[in-house]
This record gives C-alpha cells, sequence and structure tokens, in this order.
C-alpha cells in the first residue's frame, strides 16, 4: 500500500457502519478497500479489505456509552495498515442537511452545531452520523472532517414538488418534501451518463431498494421528485419501515397504540414495512424463500407501491423513458424487478427474463420495450469521497 493521501468515508446506517478506504492522492478518489461493522452481532467486530488483503479484527467499545471505543479501535487496526502519517481527510454520509446545506461541507463547530440541530428530521440515521464525526474530532482534533448530504442532490426540485398541502407557514419553517439517498442518486446520475448516454438525457425513475428504499425522478440527471419527502419514513413500503400513511391512521396510532411520541418513532422505524406486513421478517430474501402466505403478499405490497410511485413519478416527468434499478434489493434480486415490471407492462416496460435473471447485466429490458429497464450498483461511499476530495483540494 504506497498511498500518501488517505480518505476515510463513513456511512453510518442504524445498525451498520460501512467504511470505505480511498487513496485520494492524484486524480479522482480511488477506492482502495473497504470495511464493515455490525452492530447486531454479538461480539463487534471490524471486517474490511484493503488492496488484496482481508481482515477480521475484534472490537471492543458497543453501540451505546462506549461508541468511542468502537471508533478507537477501528481507526488503530486501519492505520496499523496504512503509510505512517496518509490518512488525512475523513468524510461522512449525513442524511439530513435541511434547508441549510445544498451540497458537501468541511466540519467545524459550527456545521456541527447545525447538523446537530437536524437530529428531530432523521432521529434514526443524524445521530449515528454524528457519533462517528466526534469520536473522530476527539481522536484526530486537526484532521479535515466534511459531511455529504443525503437531501443536497433534491435541491433542484420544483417549489410545488417540495410542498405539502399544510400552512405556507410550516412550509417556511421547514415542514417540506426534502428528498433522501441523493448520494446515491448522484452516483446513479453519472453512471448513466457513462454507461447509457442515451438514456441519461432523458426521464428516468431511479429506484434505491435497500432496507431503507426509495425511488427519484430524474430529467437530464437532475432530481425532480424523490418517493421520501419529509423524513425517511416516506413513500414506499421498507424493511421495516411503513412508507406512505394515512395521516389519519398515524392520528389512530397516537391514541391507541404508542405511548408516548418516541415509542410510535420506534413502532414506525423498526415494526412495519415488510417486517410488519409478513410478521415474518424485513429481509426479502427471506420472505421471497418463505412459504407463508403473509410473506409473499409482503413482497406483493412493495413491488405494487414502487409501480405506483413509478406512475406517479412519470406524472411529474411528464413521460418516462427508463428505470435504473439499485442497491441491496435492486441489484440482486431479479424476482422484485420482474414483479415491479409486470405492474408496468401497460406502460410499454418489458423485461428481457434472461437477461433480467442472469449476474451483472446493465440493460434488462428487450430491444422493443417503450421503457427501458437498467440495472446499476450504486456506491454512495464513491461520491462521499470525491465530494470530500474536492473539498480538500479547494482547501
Ligand atoms: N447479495 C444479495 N442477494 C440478494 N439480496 C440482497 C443481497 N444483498 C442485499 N440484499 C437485499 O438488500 C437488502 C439490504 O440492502 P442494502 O442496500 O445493502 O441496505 P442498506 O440500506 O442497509 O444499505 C437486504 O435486506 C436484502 O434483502
Ligand atoms: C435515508 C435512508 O433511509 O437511508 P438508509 O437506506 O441508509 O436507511
Ligand atoms: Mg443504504
Amino acid at each position: 500500500m504506497d498511498a500518501d493521501t488517505v480518505c476515510l468515508t463513513f456511512n453510518a446506517g442504524s445498525s451498520t457502519l460501512k467504511i470505505g478506504i480511498f487513496d485520494a492522492g492524484k486524480g479522482a478518489a480511488r477506492p482502495i478497500g473497504k470495511g464493515k461493522i455490525d452492530f447486531d452481532d454479538s461480539a463487534l467486530v471490524l471486517r474490511y479489505s484493503l488492496g488484496d488483503d482481508s481482515f477480521e479484527r475484534p472490537l471492543s467499545g458497543n453501540n451505546g456509552e462506549r461508541f468511542a471505543e468502537v471508533i478507537e479501535g477501528t481507526l488503530d487496526h486501519l492505520l496499523a495498515q496504512l503509510p505512517p502519517g496518509s490518512l488525512k481527510l475523513a468524510s461522512h454520509r449525513v442524511v439530513h442537511g435541511g434547508l441549510r446545506f445544498r451540497g458537501a461541507a468541511a466540519l467545524d463547530a459550527q456545521t456541527i452545531c447545525e447538523i446537530e440541530a437536524m437530529v428531530p428530521l432523521a432521529p434514526l440515521h443524524q445521530p449515528q452520523a454524528l457519533r462517528v464525526i466526534r469520536a473522530l474530532q476527539d481522536l484526530r482534533p486537526d484532521m479535515l472532517q466534511t459531511a455529504s448530504f443525503d437531501t443536497a442532490f433534491h435541491a433542484t426540485q420544483a417549489d410545488l414538488v417540495r410542498r405539502l398541502a399544510i400552512p405556507r407557514s410550516l412550509h417556511d419553517e421547514g415542514v417540506r418534501r426534502y428528498g433522501f439517498h441523493g448520494l446515491s442518486y448522484k452516483f446513479i446520475a453519472g453512471a448513466l451518463k457513462r454507461q447509457a448516454p442515451e438514456v441519461a438525457g432523458g426521464k428516468v425513475v431511479a429506484a434505491h431498494l435497500g432496507s431503507g428504499a426509495s425511488l427519484c425522478a430524474l430529467q437530464g440527471g437532475v432530481s425532480r421528485d424523490c418517493s421520501m419527502g419529509f423524513s425517511a419514513l416516506d413513500g414506499i413500503p421498507m424493511a421495516t419501515r411503513p412508507g406512505w400513511l394515512d395521516p389519519g391512521a398515524l392520528l389512530y396510532l397516537m391514541r391507541k397504540v404508542a405511548r408516548d411520541p418516541s415509542e410510535l418513532e420506534h413502532f414506525l422505524y423498526h415494526a412495519c414495512g415488510m417486517l410488519g406486513v409478513s410478521g415474518i421478517s424485513g429481509d426479502a430474501r427471506d420472505l421471497l424463500r418463505d412459504e407463508w402466505p403473509e410473506a409473499a403478499q409482503a413482497i406483493d405490497l412493495f413491488c405494487l407501491r414502487i409501480a405506483g410511485e413509478i406512475g406517479r413519478m412519470s406524472v411529474t416527468l411528464g413521460g418516462l423513458d427508463a428505470i435504473v434499478f439499485t442497491a441491496g434489493i435492486g441489484e440482486n434480486q431479479p424476482e422484485i424487478r420482474r414483479r415491479v415490471a409486470a405492474h408496468l407492462r401497460w406502460m410499454g416496460l418489458h423485461l428481457d427474463d434472461g437477461r433480467n435473471e442472469a449476474a451483472g447485466m446493465t440493460v434488462i429490458s428487450t430491444p422493443d420495450s417503450r421503457i427501458a429497464a437498467l440495472v446499476i450498483p450504486t456506491d454512495e461511499e464513491q461520491v462521499i469521497a470525491d465530494e470530500a476530495l474536492a473539498i480538500l483540494r479547494a482547501g
């Protein structure tokens, strides 16, 4: 490993911390390794690869009050494999940038404070990122840290699309649709330009289907709409989140089910979605394997609602040229792609079954399909590293 400028990226989810290791010396940020800590594991382990080598290192600490120890151990392990003095930059995925951040930002006391103020807008995601930022700040006070925001890519949406039908004063104070998974959609917009230029300039719906899931309407690579609006609970059903709910159902839940707002919050983030509908699992892999009708129904609901959102987004775009599937489910589950596409046959979307089933295909629609369907693996880490490097070099 001969990199003299290394950038680490941190993508803090509710139960995992994904780490990217990039050579940021010359030209574009180049991935040289990646790692992951899974907080659902009974004993914490840092699993990472660097170049051709793979490592598994036990970690002390926990996902609670001893979180700083986890970061300290992680940094110690990584630094042991990197050239001395090469770590120059740590960059973070921060889910909510609110009205304040329309692009990536260097982190200092002021920006961290502003990110902290948005915790109520993304209670599941924002605190995790902040904990990593703070722990690194304590360990490496002089190192540049940057934040890349999920919401920033959606700043191009029209005012009308961003409005909820509530009094204007609330919109003005920030109760509006923001959109999420923007780092993933920024990557997809760039990948489309490289891999499918004939599609990239058109009207495209990208479907980021992971454990959190959303769709984004893109026109010429620019965000025009997103299925997630004010919060990461909105839009389509997810592994454990419901997607849009009738606000009347929320009122009912507040009165009859939850004892207080934090219990309702926990219920909405962790007990709904495909887990809630199936009563079995939130993981689409488990549900596709399972024979219970509840499992099949959860998948059917997921697919129907994805197709419904694609219909809504076609209205925002005034047409539809292509659909892009991405993230864990979108990239790896042909059965889900098949079922979503089946709902859209009437619009002129026809999958090539062979291409859909085969691994590694980009175009999975038939040549005469009016709407093209593509699979493009996303890479949020690359976008975080690229944005961080731009800040470092602007210095
Ligand atoms: N190799 C795979 N094969 C099939 N399904 C997968 C695979 N990897 C991930 N998935 C699906 O993707 C989901 C997680 O997506 P991912 O994008 O990794 O999630 P996260 O939102 O945690 O970043 C899992 O619940 C699983 O259903
Ligand atoms: C915004 C969001 O839902 O993110 P994730 O998919 O990482 O949970
Ligand atoms: Mg994700």
